[in-house]
């Protein structure tokens, strides 16, 4: 049977690391990722004291007067570092399709602690490793998301170890490790105003798309007007809000890996209804895995039945990444790609 809502997995077991414990959490991650492209973690091991404490800077970032938050803006179109306001990105332009702007603001990192070699500067490394830029108010904010963006990190490798424990016998637990080990990751904190007025025909708090890379990790909160995600019936279904979980969904790179056979799955973020007592206003906390510029993403052997043949060009991690960025920003409503 297909799965038609978000099943949450507790990686216990996985951490625990049995032999049948690692199996039993692959085999359910394998049907979450084939089914629907989303699960719900629990027993993930990121301290929650390191959770509260990026939730609360994040939202002192956010309460900062505009004129500060802009301090820290947005460096170019191609670099994803620092701050955007509400409505400047909608994500359903990444898809190709007119949409009015999402109704969030957000801030965004890049990797951090990058070497002094040539790797991380050179031509090929693009954007993928700008500095960051960070609001000069708020001590104790760049220490934080660094920490997270490095947890985020661990956790997305192990569950990369969990992906090639599900998707073959014959592959490593470690393949991916050697693929992800320079990773082009972004960190991104949202907050998402809750609006009463002013939003147009069609505005969504993030509109419908898929992400890009390897997998997101999204540690969100309870408020009205969440995530929802599109199943293999065509139904929106809401993500079950798990109060110690993260939601981790995988992106259009893991897709190709597995030619199709797992899915990247459509979502958005809607309104807080009509009627939606008090302020609920959104954030969540969202880690973009990618893997290392230089890595080609194509079908893994194991992932072709005999004589099928692979569904996309091989394509490098960095060259499919800068091809949406650039897409997604809007300036005036117009497209920039
Ligand atoms: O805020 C969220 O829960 C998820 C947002 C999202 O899907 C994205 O930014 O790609
Ligand atoms: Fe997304």
């Amino acid at each position: 049977m297909t799965l038609q809502y978000v099943p949450i997995i507790d990686l216990g077991p996985y951490f625990g690391g049995t032999a049948e414990g690692k199996a039993e959490v692959a085999k359910a991650v394998n049907q979450a990722c084939r089914d629907i492209g989303f699960l719900v973690i629990t027993e993930h091991q990121i301290p929650k004291e390191l959770i509260e404490r990026v939730y609360a800077l994040t939202s002192q970032f956010f309460d900062l007067p505009m004129a500060d938050k802009r301090k820290a803006d947005r460096p170019r179109p191609d670099m994803v570092r620092g701050y955007s306001a509400v409505a400047e990105e909608s994500l359903s332009y990444s898809m190709e399709e007119a949409a009015p702007g999402d109704l969030k603001e957000s801030f965004s990192i890049g990797p951090t602690d990058v070497p002094a070699e040539p790797y991380y500067s050179e031509e090929m490394a693009g954007p993928h490793f700008a500095p960051n830029v960070w609001p000069p108010e708020l001590p104790g904010f760049q220490q934080a998301y660094a920490e997270y963006f490095a947890a985020m990190g661990d956790l997305a490798r192990s569950l990369m170890r969990i992906f090639a424990l599900a998707l073959a016998l014959e592959l490593p637990e470690t393949f991916f490790d050697d693929k992800i080990d320079k990773h082009i990751s972004m960190f991104r904190s949202l907050r998402y105003p809750h609006l009463k007025e002013g939003i147009k025909e069609g505005q969504l708090r993030a509109g419908a798309h898929t992400d890009y890379g390897s997998l997101t990790i999204v540690k969100p909160d309870g408020a009205l007007g969440g995530l929802q995600v599109c199943n293999r019936d065509g139904e929106w279904v809401d993500v079950p809000f798990v109060e110690d979980g993260f939601v981790v969904n995988i992106g259009d790179l893991m897709m190709q890996w597995t030619n199709d056979q797992w899915i990247s799955t459509l979502h958005r973020v809607v309104n807080p209804p009509e009627d939606a007592a008090g302020d609920q206003q959104r954030k969540s906390l969202v880690f973009f895995h990618q893997p290392n510029y230089d890595v080609m993403v194509e079908c893994l052997p194991s992932c072709l039945a005999d004589g099928e043949k692979p569904l996309y060009a091989p394509v490098s991690s960095g060259d499919h990444l800068k091809s949406k960025f650039v897409r997604q920003t809007t300036f005036g409503g117009s497209k920039v790609a």
